[in-house]
């Protein structure tokens, strides 16, 4: 792999998928020159300060001159519209690519706005991150042995796809493809129901508290004595609302159907509760610590 493979590159929304990505970049010693776009002052201020990039864009046509890849690691939500801005300023040759956890959506949005350069486009996921948020979070070793999906479109060149996968390499992760439904209907299971049960169980847990947000807990508050097994199943109830907004609306059809799946086995849960059937219980919790137990071994 040559060392330096990228002059510049423009970074759309540096946060932490972003500001890892960057970091990453840096620390393989294969970008020369990166240019931050964002929304909140405060948070380029940062990346500066970080070192995850060199330059705060003043404005998207001086921004993307000359730029070699463009990366788009926006809350998908927004991905449309800043592609619809892009494209007027794109220079042919500029790869562009994304880190949106949805697929499906951010290939729709480009065939709407990015018709002219869709050989050029490479959707991509990186299935690694984090609760938390903003570039303070970023980490040069986020995606270090982690899975990067890529869902490229017919359109999408060979040599494009070639360039991002050697990218997302130098950041040290596994580079896979698969189309952008099949994706978003797996992603659905692993990713985007086990966040909104998160979510969904601690506001059930803190919603029965009825407390002051601002207040110490109660001595009778059941999260005073909510111990690791809460904190584990919780953790990414701490992500953020608005990724995750976006996120749910994009996979509304894949994840209803898991919402739906999973219900399914509440319910049967409830009926094995009622008649006491203790083997039945067994049974599931036994298939569901192997199944566990194969996916750590197989996972490496
Ligand atoms: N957090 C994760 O675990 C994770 C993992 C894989 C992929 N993703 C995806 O990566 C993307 C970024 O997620 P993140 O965790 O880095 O979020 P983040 O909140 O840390 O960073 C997003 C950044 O985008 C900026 N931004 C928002 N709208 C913008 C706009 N219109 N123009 C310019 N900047 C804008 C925000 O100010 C913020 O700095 C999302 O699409 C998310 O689905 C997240
Ligand atoms: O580790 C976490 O906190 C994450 O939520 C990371 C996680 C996930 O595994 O679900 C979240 C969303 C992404 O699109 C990819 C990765």
């Amino acid at each position: 792999m040559p060392s330096v493979m990228i002059n510049k590159l423009v970074i759309i929304g540096v946060g932490l998928i972003g500001g890892s990505f960057a970091l990453a970049l840096r620390k393989a010693d294969k970008v020369k020159h990166i240019v931050g776009v964002g929304r909140s002052r405060e948070n380029m201020q940062r990346a500066l300060k970080r070192g995850a990039i060199d330059e705060i864009a003043d404005d998207l046509p001086s921004a993307l001159k000359h730029a070699d890849v463009v990366l788009l690691a926006t809350p998908v939500g927004q991905v449309g519209s800043i592609m619809a801005q892009i494209s007027p300023y794109l220079e042919p040759d500029t790869i562009v690519t994304d880190a949106g956890s949805t697929k499906q959506d951010v290939v729709a949005a480009a065939h709407s706005h990015l018709a002219g350069h869709l050989k050029n486009f490479v959707p991509a996921h990186p299935v690694a991150g984090a609760e938390l948020s903003g570039v303070s979070a970023a980490d040069a070793g986020l995606y270090q042995s982690k899975n990067l999906v890529l869902t490229p479109l017919k359109e999408t060149s060979a040599e494009a796809v070639k360039r991002v996968t050697e990218l997302w390499q130098a950041c040290g992760a596994r580079v896979s493809e698969m189309n952008a439904a099949q994706h978003d209907a797996i992603l659905a299971a692993v990713s985007h129901l086990p966040h909104v049960l998160a979510f969904l169980l601690m506001n059930h847990v803190s919603s029965s508290t009825e407390h002051d947000s601002n207040e110490p807990l109660r001595a009778d508050d059941p999260l005073r004595f909510a111990g690791s097994g809460f904190r584990d199943f919780t953790r990414i109830a701490g992500s953020s609302p608005e990724m995750w907004r976006d996120i749910c609306l994009a996979n509304r059809e894949a994840l209803s159907w898991q919402i739906d799946a999973y219900q399914k086995e509440l319910t049967a849960l409830r009926e094995m509760l009622a008649r006491d059937d203790s083997e039945a219980l067994e049974r599931v919790f036994t298939s569901a610590r192997e199944a566990r137990r194969r996916w750590l071994e197989n996972k490496s």
